[in-house]
């Protein structure tokens, strides 16, 4: 089996590429979706973040206020590294976890992990191959404020709390170009799914 880390800047496209990978029958565990359930109400995850930022990050039902965390630590990167110490081993731990399940108990061909922080948090070690989702800063910028409705400073903050697309390229085994349509992103999907297991 091979396991495939699936990258690339925010809004750059992962999750889109996702979905088309699922729509071929693959597996795909998603760091954004693991990030979440770790602070889900009583999680011991969620009571460090209100220790830590104060009791204004989080809702009336008990819930993390998600939009104004993200306001603090994508502003200012001292705030961020304290959110990042809170999650990054436990989400790193939950990958290890279920890579290793379906190592053991599946038969896929290929399965993907798609994260955001995949190269930033070492993770590009776990993989079998990387693959870089990379679109034209100003594309990434006008999909990031339409999808997420924010202005052009808060998307700029948030693409500056990553490692730039440039860096990336050293650690991508391939390459994949999402300034066009779907059906491009597609096709270049399909492409390396025929190379792996033609
Ligand atoms: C700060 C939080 C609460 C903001 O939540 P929000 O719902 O607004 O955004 P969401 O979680 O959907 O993230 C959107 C995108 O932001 C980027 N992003 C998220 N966390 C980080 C981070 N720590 N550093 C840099 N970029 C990040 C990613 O591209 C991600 O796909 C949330 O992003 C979070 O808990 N981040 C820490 C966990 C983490 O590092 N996740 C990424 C795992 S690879
Ligand atoms: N080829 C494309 N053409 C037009 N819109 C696209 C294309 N690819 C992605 N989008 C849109 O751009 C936005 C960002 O894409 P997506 O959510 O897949 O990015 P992401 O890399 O998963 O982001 P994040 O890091 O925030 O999770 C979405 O609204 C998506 O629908």
């Amino acid at each position: 089996m091979k396991v495939i880390g699936l990258t690339g800047g925010i809004a750059s496209g992962k999750s889109t590429a996702s979905n088309i990978l699922k729509q071929f029958g693959i597996p795909v565990i998603d760091a954004d979706i693991i990030a979440r359930e770790i602070v889900e109400l009583g999680k011991p995850a969620l009571n460090e973040i209100k220790n830590t930022f104060g009791k204004a990050v989080i809702n009336e039902d008990g819930s993390l206020n998600r939009k104004y965390l993200g306001k603090i630590v994508f502003s200012d990167k001292k705030q961020l590294e304290k959110l990042n110490a809170i999650m990054h081993k436990r989400i790193m731990e939950e990958i290890i976890n279920r890579i290793d399940m379906y190592r053991k108990n599946s038969t896929y061909p290929v399965i993907i992990v798609d994260a955001a922080l995949l190269i930033e948090m070492n993770m590009y070690k776990l993989v079998d191959e990387v693959w870089l989702v990379v679109a034209d800063e100003k594309i990434q910028l006008s999909r990031l404020m339409e999808r997420d409705k924010i202005c052009i400073e808060d998307a700029i903050d948030r693409v500056k709390a990553q490692m730039s697309t440039g860096q990336k390229k050293k650690y991508a085994d391939v390459i994949i170009n999402n300034n066009l349509d779907i059906a491009y992103l597609k096709n270049q999907i399909e492409k390396q799914l025929n190379r792996l297991d033609p």
